[in-house]
């Protein structure tokens, strides 16, 4: 089989979207406005565990690279959620979040509210950064192509549906926007530039499907504990 030039496979790539978590009916009705509190709030308390286990994930793949150019932009990847000088970060964020559904911080940092498909899914993650080259952690990252549609989606809808949840709690999700598609012109050239034979672009559709399913265990965990 003949490679794919960078255009076409970077369409096979974006044609993944089609199995984003966006598509999950769980997303579907939260986004329709069908979820009582329990079942919001059973969703920001479970995406906590994901939200800190990013700058590790981020981490790991540090570790892993011995390119300095390419440690220079990854690592601003770990403040983004950590936080920084004049950067509160988005796990501080999603707090906000939490505050605005009616979860304390302990409630979040004590992750006494998330349920084992989730935390499975997470670690599978953060072990697979952890273990494969850091090239093959870069693509699973990719998912984040399609998350500004789902951030987008969610300030448009949450106000009009929530309005028991205070909107300065949606912080995070304005501020993902921009992020993810730097995040993305950065993750998707070292993909393009990395997996070059047809075999291996078949392997990076592969890791992309593999983390378009740890988001879609995670709902699928999520809408069966909060019915
Ligand atoms: O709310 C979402 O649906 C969603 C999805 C994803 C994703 O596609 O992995 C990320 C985020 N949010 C997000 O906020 C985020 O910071 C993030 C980092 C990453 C990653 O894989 O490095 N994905 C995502």
């Amino acid at each position: 089989m003949p490679a794919w030039d960078r255009a076409e496979f970077e369409a096979q790539l974006r044609a993944r979207g089609a199995g984003y978590h966006i598509h999950h009916p769980f997303n579907t009705r939260m986004n329709s406005g069908l979820l009582g509190p329990e079942q919001i709030r059973g969703w920001v308390a479970n995406r906590f565990y994901y939200q800190v286990n990013i700058p590790r994930k981020d981490a790991a793949i540090l570790a892993n690279c011995p390119d300095r150019a390419t440690r220079r932009l990854w690592v601003r990847r770990i403040l983004d959620h950590d936080g920084g000088e004049d950067n509160e970060g988005g796990i501080e964020a999603w707090l906000r979040l939490g505050a605005a559904v009616g979860l304390a911080a302990d409630d979040l940092w004590s992750h006494r509210h998330v349920i084992p498909g989730v935390r499975f899914a997470v670690d599978a993650y953060v072990n697979f950064a952890r273990q494969v080259p850091w090239q093959e952690a870069v693509c699973s990252s990719l998912t984040e192509m399609f998350a500004p549609r789902i951030h987008k989606d969610r300030l448009a809808n949450w106000p009009l549906h929530y309005g028991w949840i205070d909107a300065d709690g949606l912080q995070y999700f304005r501020s993902r926007i921009a992020l993810a598609e730097r995040d993305v012109e950065h993750g998707l050239r070292v993909t393009l530039d990395h997996f070059t034979t047809r075999a291996q672009q078949e392997r990076a559709l592969e890791i992309l499907q593999f983390k378009l399913d740890i988001l879609w265990a995670m709902l699928d965990a999520i809408d069966r504990a909060y019915p």
